[in-house]
C-alpha cells in the first residue's frame, strides 16, 4: 500500500449507511471504490455452493485464497458482480449469505487470505473503502476515517424498508434480532473486530437523511483532501 494515495475509510455496523454513502463519496470525488463486504459475502456465497461446512476454516481460506470474482457496472450504473463467471450482484446481498459472510469474517485465514486484495484497490486517484475494519487494520494510515453508525432500531427500520422496497418479505422483529446477532459477532471476535479506528471521526446517522450524511462526510473530505 502507498501511503501516497489519498484513502477515506468508511466503517459502521450493518445498516448504518456505509456502502450507500462510500458510493456516492466515491462518484462524487471520481475515486475508486472498495466494498469490502462484498468479499467476505463472496466467501459465504461460494463455500455455500460448495457445500462446504460453514465452520470449516481451512476450506473458506482456499476459497478466499483462490476467489475467482470481477467487478463491474450494469447499463444502469447498477453493481455488476461475477463469481467464477457467474453474475451473483442479487445472490450475494441477501440476509443469509450477510449472515455467512460474518461467519467467515471471524476466520482469521480468511480474513489473511483477503488483506492484500483489498489494499491493492488504492489506486489513483484516491479511494473509498468501507467495511468494518478498514480504518483499524486494512489501511490504518487512511488519511481520513470515519465511523458511521446509528441506533440498531434505526438500522433495523432501513433494512425493512429496504427488503420491502425490493418487494422482499420482511419481519422487523425477526431484522432487529439478526442485526443484533451481526454487530455482536462482528464486535466480539478477537480479530479485526468491528470498532471505530483511534482517529476516525463518529458520524451518527440516527436522524440524518442520507444527503445529510453525503454532505458531511464530503465537507470532512473537502477539509482534509482539499477540493481537488
Ligand atoms: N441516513 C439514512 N437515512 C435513511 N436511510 C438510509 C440512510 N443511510 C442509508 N439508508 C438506507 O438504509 C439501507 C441500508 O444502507 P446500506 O446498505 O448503505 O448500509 P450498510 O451500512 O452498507 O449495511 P451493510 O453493512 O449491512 O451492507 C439502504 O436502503 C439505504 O438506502
Ligand atoms: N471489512 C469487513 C467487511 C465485512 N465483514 C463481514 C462482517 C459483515 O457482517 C459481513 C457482511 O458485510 P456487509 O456487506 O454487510 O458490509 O461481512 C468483515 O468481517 N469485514
Amino acid at each position: 500500500m502507498t501511503d501516497r494515495i489519498p484513502i477515506l475509510t468508511i466503517d459502521g455496523p450493518s445498516g448504518s449507511g456505509k456502502g450507500t454513502i462510500a458510493r456516492r463519496v466515491a462518484d462524487q470525488l471520481g475515486w475508486h471504490l472498495l466494498d469490502s463486504g462484498a468479499l467476505y459475502r463472496l466467501v459465504a456465497l461460494a463455500g455455500q455452493r460448495k457445500s462446504l461446512d460453514p465452520a470449516d476454516q481451512g476450506a473458506h481460506e482456499r476459497v478466499a485464497q483462490q476467489l475467482d470474482v470481477r467487478f463491474g457496472l450494469a447499463p444502469d450504473g447498477g453493481e455488476q458482480i461475477w463469481l467464477e463467471g457467474e453474475e451473483v450482484s442479487k445472490a450475494i446481498r441477501t440476509e443469509q449469505t450477510g449472515e455467512g459472510a460474518s461467519r467467515v469474517g471471524a476466520m482469521p485465514g480468511v480474513r489473511a487470505a483477503l488483506l492484500e486484495r483489498q489494499r491493492a484497490f488504492a489506486q489513483a486517484p484516491g479511494l473509498v473503502a468501507d467495511g468494518r475494519d478498514m480504518g483499524t487494520v486494512v489501511f490504518p494510515s487512511a488519511r481520513l476515517k470515519i465511523y458511521l453508525t446509528a441506533s440498531a432500531e434505526e438500522r433495523a427500520r432501513r433494512r425493512y424498508n429496504q427488503l420491502k422496497d425490493k418487494g422482499l418479505d420482511a419481519n422487523l422483529a425477526a431484522l432487529s434480532l439478526d442485526i443484533a446477532e451481526r454487530d455482536r459477532r462482528d464486535a466480539s471476535r478477537p480479530i479485526a473486530p468491528l470498532k471505530p479506528a483511534d482517529d476516525a471521526l463518529i458520524v451518527d446517522s440516527t436522524s440524518m437523511t442520507i444527503d445529510a450524511v453525503l454532505a458531511r462526510v464530503l465537507e470532512l473530505a473537502a477539509a482534509r483532501f482539499g477540493r481537488g
